[in-house]
């Protein structure tokens, strides 16, 4: 009898607290993105739409006037208010920027970037990784050293590898030779080492794949409740066993860099000029700044994550955009001729950094790339004291706001009735020059005081990749493809790659995509450059294919 009586009082209570808290959801959800199912949430919703997740989440919230609220699990603490109003990243990132941190769950979730620029909150440490950044790269010879490794990239092992992919007619899978550029890239600026993972072959370089399964996982760890992925972590199972194989080959790697470094500084017999050249970022912040390793381990993986991937996927979005645009990619190489006179597809030149700000309709080009697919899908950010949104919306200490930068660039309300085509001109101006649109408009690199201090860094490196590729090769879509989806990581790169359907072998490949002599026929200014033609190719699932 006790025992009924106890088990009723029981039910009960656990009832009135399960009314209290679906209640208690409801008075906090005024405006929400999806139907808050009992138990699971509005998680079913995004599960069942996993595979277009960005393209889902803009679609709906712009459909609901820029802002509303996602309510995950119970009891997961998953809820999040998510906006693409502009207004509100303005108060976020600029007006009202003191109030709004990144705070210690997005610090627990990116644990694997230390103590470091992107991730820290305390405004004195930020201000001096901030200044030792760009104090690193206002070196005298910093823009010298920057374009050399460039430029040097390009000629001695990117367009190596299309002329090869070309004269054999064998298949690359663009995104792949991009991640291993940008790789490479970093490692030089970053170490003043190149790994040459972007060789003949296509070595396996194990820092490079680790490095694309820390990314998987950072992104797992934001769509699963946070208790479930430490539970995998303790018991190392699942994505946290990856997690913890690849976060120990990658701080290796950099570890066995940094050691090598200062090694090799203690028994330098440089002379003085010698050691006041620019060598890498490395060696620039042990001869000068630092020479704690865990600082330099820090600084060094948040150099990788801002600058490795951010670039290969605006690359490979890039040359998807052109490939099924190419009337832009005529205009672009008629203002390459217009300013650097016309060659002959062989002697063409790699372009520097001076000549490619010349480059004004290329950049409106990237813009509207970086617009449209931006490598950074999502910005995270939490009040540290109660606020209200422009939008109206009320937050506290409590709140995750989630900024949608993939919906924010195909919302209407910012970009007009053609927001999802594909259109440089927009970026250029009545005068020729590039039409600013403010940075919590165009919030590809984050808007306010904690905007990206790659960003030019970025336009000069893509702007000569880009120019180096189109002035031998153009690109052309052999077959359309609605199935080219973003992946489901922390940047947003190509699901499938940019390549050819494993089913269709190399050599079916390069007689369905051998050169077309007339592709260049069909762009408004014939034989702008009459260099060799790279196909791609687009059956079933996004492929492309350089025959
Ligand atoms: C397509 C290329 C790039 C894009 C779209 C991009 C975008 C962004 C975004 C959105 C942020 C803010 C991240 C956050 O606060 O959570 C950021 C921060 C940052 N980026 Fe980039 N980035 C790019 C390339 C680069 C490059 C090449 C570098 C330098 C190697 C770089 C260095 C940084 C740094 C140091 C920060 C931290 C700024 C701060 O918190 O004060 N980025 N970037």
């Amino acid at each position: 009898m006790l025992l009924f009586y106890a088990s009723t009082i029981a039910s009960i209570i656990i009832t009135i607290l399960i009314v209290f808290y679906v209640l208690d959801r409801k008075r906090c959800c005024r405006t929400p993105l999806f139907i808050d199912w009992p138990l699971f949430g509005m998680s079913p919703q995004l599960l069942c739409n996993l595979s277009q997740f960005h393209e889902f989440l803009a679609n709906v919230l712009n459909s609901k006037g820029g802002t509303a609220q996602f309510m995950g699990p119970w009891f997961s603490n998953m809820n999040f208010l998510l906006t693409t109003d502009p207004m509100n990243a303005h108060h976020v990132f600029s007006k009202n920027y003191e109030n709004y941190v990144k705070g210690p769950e997005f610090r627990e979730v990116f644990d694997v970037f230390g103590d470091a620029i992107i991730v820290t909150d305390d405004s004195k440490k930020w201000k001096y990784l901030k200044s030792f950044f760009l104090s690193i790269i206002k070196h005298k010879d910093f823009d010298i050293f920057f374009e050399k490794t460039i430029q040097s990239k390009v000629h001695d092992a990117l367009l190596p590898m299309l002329d090869h992919a070309w004269l054999h007619g064998s298949v690359l899978d663009l995104q792949d030779v991009f991640c291993r550029f940008t790789f490479d890239n970093i490692t030089s600026l970053v170490f003043g080492f190149d790994p040459k993972s972007l060789s003949l072959g296509f070595p396996i370089v194990e820092a490079e794949k680790a490095f694309d399964e820390i990314e998987k996982c950072l992104f797992y760890r934001q769509m699963v409740p946070k208790a479930l992925w430490k539970f995998q972590e303790w018991l190392q199972v699942g994505k946290e066993k990856k997690m913890a194989k690849a976060r120990k080959v990658f701080d290796d790697f950099l570890c066995a860099q940094i050691a090598s470094k200062l090694e090799e500084q203690s028994r330098s017999k440089k002379t003085k000029d010698e050691a006041l050249r620019f060598e890498s970022f490395l060696a620039e912040a042990t001869r000068y700044k630092s020479r704690d390793a865990k600082f330099l381990r820090d600084a060094g993986f948040n150099l990788f994550a801002a600058g490795r991937d951010t670039i290969a996927s605006l690359l490979t979005w890039f040359f998807w955009l052109v490939a099924t645009h190419p009337l832009v990619e005529a205009k672009i190489l008629e203002e390459i001729k217009e300013i650097f006179g016309a060659n002959d597809g062989e002697n063409y030149r790699i372009l520097g950094i001076e000549d490619v700000k010349k480059l004004v309709y290329l950049h409106g080009a990237l813009c509207e790339v970086l617009r449209l697919f931006p490598p950074i899908p999502f910005e995270r950010k939490k009040p540290i004291k109660d606020d209200i949104l422009p939008s109206r919306h009320i937050v506290n200490s409590n709140s995750n706001i989630v900024f949608s930068i993939y919906g924010m660039g195909r919302s209407e309300e910012i970009w007009g009735n053609d927001c999802l085509e594909f259109k440089p001109e927009r970026w250029i101006s009545e005068k020729g020059g590039i039409v600013h649109v403010p940075s919590y408009k165009f919030i590809s690199f984050n808007a306010g005081p904690r905007i990206c201090l790659g960003k030019d860094m970025t336009f000069i490196q893509t702007k000569i990749v880009i120019s180096a590729i189109l002035q031998k090769y153009s690109i052309r879509v052999v077959e359309d493809s609605s199935e080219v989806t973003p992946s489901l990581s922390i940047i947003l790169l190509m699901k499938h790659g940019l390549k050819k359907p494993s089913s269709i072998d190399a050599a079916s490949c390069a007689s369905t995509a051998g050169v077309n002599p007339n592709f260049k026929a069909k762009l408004a200014d014939e034989d702008v450059f009459p260099g060799k033609t790279i196909e791609i190719e687009l059956p079933e699932v996004n492929v492309a294919a350089i025959g």
